[in-house]
């Protein structure tokens, strides 16, 4: 039986980021994606030209309208905007027996423009974190979230514990902002003490519009299929490093990222392999 899930975020005109990405995601692992949409961006890859939130009571309702109808296996959180939109979908997620949930915490578009209120901060912190089965930030969310720089390894570290004292069970500590990473090393910590890191060759390119929603998007359709964290943080990696290495140079500022590229290549590699059986 396919499994459903939910992706509770933005709309992105440009469809490289927020809902869409999460969509053509979730389409390309396998599961049968459902959204509850917290603002409409008027959006492309030149940047955020404006933002329109959905009330609190519309997005409780769409939760309502598919927490009601379908066993949602995983659900996912992009851009919030602001804090009664952060409490509406904790409520709902109290509500609906906190199903395994996957929070990006989005702050900042690539271009600059704030896709979080800075008063939402602490409702996200104290009202959603605690909530999380895992939780992806890059280093400038991280930050933020743990309200220190984050330079070093150590800092990473430091940062992702104080994440862990919110009550999450893990962090993913994203290394696409973190200069001279050139294995795009990504950094586990699980609330047992474990950690483990995934890493992939660096690509230079400015087309990475949408690579943390699409990463917590794959993350979220593992997890929903059963598969065990670390696996599904292996795919998760897989899926965006496919889709960054196999761009699809369109657009005129950060360009979307390829997310046919893993499932496409999976087959070809299917293909010779089945040929080089015969
Ligand atoms: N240029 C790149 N080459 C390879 N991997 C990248 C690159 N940029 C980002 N990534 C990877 O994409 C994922 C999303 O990370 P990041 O870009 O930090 O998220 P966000 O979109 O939230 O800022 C991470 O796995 C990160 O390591
Ligand atoms: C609706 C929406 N959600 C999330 C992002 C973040 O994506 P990025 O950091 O790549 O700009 C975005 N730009 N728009």
């Amino acid at each position: 039986m396919v499994q459903v899930v939910m992706t509770v975020a933005g709309s992105d005109s440009g469809g490289g980021a927020g809902i869409q990405a999460d969509l053509k995601t979730f389409q390309e692992l396998g599961v049968f994606g459902t959204t509850a949409v917290t603002a409409i961006t008027v959006q492309n890859t030149k940047g955020v030209r404006e933002v329109c939130p959905m009330t609190p009571a519309v997005v409780a309702d769409q939760m309502d309208a598919i927490l009601e109808d379908f066993d949602v296996a995983c659900i996912k959180t992009g851009m919030l905007f602001s804090a009664d939109i952060i409490r509406a979908v904790a409520q709902k997620l109290h509500e609906f027996n906190r199903p395994l949930l996957v929070i990006d915490p989005v702050m900042i578009a690539k271009g600059g423009q704030s896709l979080l209120l800075e008063e939402a901060i602490t409702a996200l912190k104290t009202e959603l974190l605690p909530l999380a089965t895992i939780v992806t930030p890059n280093i400038p969310e991280a930050e933020v979230l743990a309200e220190m720089k984050i330079e070093t390894q150590e800092d990473v570290e430091v940062a992702a514990k104080k994440l862990l004292q919110l009550g999450v069970k893990a962090v993913v500590m994203k290394g696409g902002h973190r200069k001279n990473n050139e294995n795009a090393e990504d950094i586990v910590y699980m609330e047992n003490g474990e950690q483990f890191t995934v890493s992939a060759k660096w690509v230079e390119t400015k087309d990475t519009h949408g690579t943390g929603c699409t990463f917590s998007a794959a993350l979220t359709a593992e997890l929903a299929k059963g598969v065990p964290l670390q696996k599904a943080i292996g795919t998760a990696k897989q899926f965006i490093q496919a889709a960054i290495s196999h761009g699809l140079s369109i657009g005129h500022g950060h360009g979307p990222t390829n997310h046919f590229a893993y499932r496409t290549f999976n087959e070809v590699k299917m293909k010779e392999d089945v040929i080089n059986e015969s």
